[in-house]
Order: structure tokens, then sequence, then C-alpha cells
């Protein structure tokens, strides 16, 4: 599949062809029953461009516009994310985003009309707040740690080889996961540890039979994203109507194999949600 889908032009609506049949049955339904649909998005790398401090990563600006004008006019509106819940509304910032639900901590997490559901503490995440220090010692200049409360992840975007940094502390890093009963989740320069138990797939799917949706849309960027293709898929396979987008990226090539519909990174996920938005007012 190619990189940026272009091949199969755009409908008169302006809303890119997806490439598979069963993209296009997808985004069908979605567009005659909207009320039934659901609408997943993941965040970095999907609604906000990389940037390497993620203190700073806000949404793209037509971002917002766009998910003000879907919301009320789709039986569901998710961001799910890596990130806290409550970190995504105030990025964003989407916290006027009336049907906007977001799922954080890889679905461990709820916001939802500014009120916040979280699980208790795991132990785990403590003991490795308390041993990191000393483990990153010796690790290249640029390493990040970002402590999240509930997981704790270590960037390596601001290293002079990103890629290289990653690759070194894996070992130790993994070591680490497996002696505090956490797991370890990779992503773009970027290694976590968090609790185990929940994907965004399993958020995704949570999130479809708790609205009683019958038809998906689901747009992501990273390797934490492949479990949410997954839960489409599987939708797909019991017959409800689905389409995966993959924000498109050099960094991460996975994927845009996996997809219906590929486009130029967050500014392309932006475009085909204003383009759906315009398609769902007419
Ligand atoms: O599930 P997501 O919404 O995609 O969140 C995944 C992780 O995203 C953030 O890290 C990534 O974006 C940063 C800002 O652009 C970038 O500096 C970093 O290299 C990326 O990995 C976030 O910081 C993590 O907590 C999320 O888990």
């Amino acid at each position: 599949m190619s990189t940026v889908s272009t091949s199969t032009g755009d409908l008169p609506s302006g809303l890119p062809v997806p490439e598979t049949e069963a993209g296009r049955r997808g985004l069908s339904h979605i567009r005659a029953d909207p009320s039934r649909a659901v609408v997943a998005l993941d965040y970095d790398g999907t609604l906000a461009p990389i940037v390497t401090d993620p203190g700073q990563a806000q949404a793209h600006p037509r971002a917002a516009p766009a998910l003000r004008h879907l919301s009320g006019r789709l039986g569901g509106l998710a961001i799910i994310t890596g990130r806290p819940a409550a970190d995504v509304p105030r990025l964003g910032p989407f916290e006027d985003i009336p049907s906007l639900v977001v799922l954080g901590a890889y679905g461990n997490q709820r916001w939802q009309h500014g009120q916040l559901t979280l699980p208790a503490d795991d132990p785990g995440i403590a003991q490795v707040r308390a041993e990191l220090p000393t483990i990153l010692a010796g690790a290249p200049s640029g390493t990040h740690l970002e402590d999240k409360g509930q997981a704790i992840a270590v960037h390596t975007r601001g290293c002079a080889d990103p890629a290289a940094a990653l690759a070194a502390l894996r070992p130790v890093l993994t070591d680490l996961a497996e002696r505090t009963g956490l797991l370890i989740e990779p992503g773009r320069m970027v290694l976590e540890l968090r609790p185990g138990g929940m994907d965004k797939g399993a958020a995704l799917r949570g999130l479809v039979a708790e609205l009683g949706a019958t038809s998906v849309l689901y747009a992501g960027d990273d390797l934490g994203d492949i479990a949410a293709f997954d839960a489409v898929d599987t939708l797909r396979e019991q017959g409800m109507p689905g389409l995966c987008v993959c924000s498109g990226s050099a960094e991460v090539t996975a994927l845009a194999s996996r997809a219906d519909l590929v486009v130029d990174g967050p500014a392309g996920v932006v475009a085909l949600l204003s383009a759906l938005a315009a398609a769902l007012s007419s």
C-alpha cells in the first residue's frame, strides 16, 4: 500500500476514498448512519504533530474545529491515548468539545464532561520511580523521563542518536518491567513501563459495545494503535463495518500496510475529519 492515499481520488464531498473494499464499506456506513458510528482517534502523531518535548504537543490547529463539528453528529467521538486521560483535553485543547470521551493510559483512565475516572495505582510504578534514576545515570544525554503518575515513559527523541539510545535502554528497561510486574510499551522513540490488562483494542471494543455502535473508524500512527486496528478487524469479522486510518510517517511504517486509508500525518487526519464533518452536515 502506498504511503499516502491519492490514487483512488476523492469523493465529491472531499472525502478521500479508502483503498480497500472493507474500508469503503466502513466509511459508507458511517456516512449513512452517523448517529450510530464511533470515531476514535489516537493523539500524538495522529491529532498532534510529533515534537521533542511531550509537554508541548498541542493538536494541529484545525483539530479542535473538526472535532467540534463532528461532536453531536456521531454516536461516539473518542480519543484513545497512551497519555494520562486528563492531559489530552488540556493539551489539545479540547475541554469544550461536548461529547468527547478520552480513554487514557491505553484505556485504563477515562475523562468525560470534565470528570476523571482512574484505577488504583499499581505498586510496580513506585518501584520503577525509585529505581530509574540509578538505571538511567549513564544513559545518553537527552534521555527524558516522563512520569505520568500511573505509568513512566523513557524518551530518547532528544538524544543525538534517538534510535540507538532506545535500543541500548531496551534490555535494562525490559528487565525492570519484568521485576516490577509491569509491561513495556514501545512507541516512537519511547519505551514506557505501565500496568497490563488493557490496550487500545480492548478500550475501543468496550466503547463500541457501550454505545451500541453499528460502525467504527479508528485512526492511529504508532505501535500501540495496532491493537485498535486488530479490534476493527475483529468487529468487521463479526459483521460491523469499519475503517482503519493510518496517520503516515517515515518513522513508523508498521500501520500503513494494515490500514484501509493512509493519510499524511496529523494534517491529513484533520483534513479527513473536516471533510467527514462537512459530508455529515450536507
Ligand atoms: O497514544 P498516543 O496518544 O499516541 O501517545 C503515545 C505517547 O505519545 C507521547 O510521546 C510521543 O509524542 C511526543 C510528543 O510529540 C514525542 O516527543 C515522543 O517521541 C513520542 O513517543 C507521550 O509523551 C507518551 O506519554 C505517550 O504514551
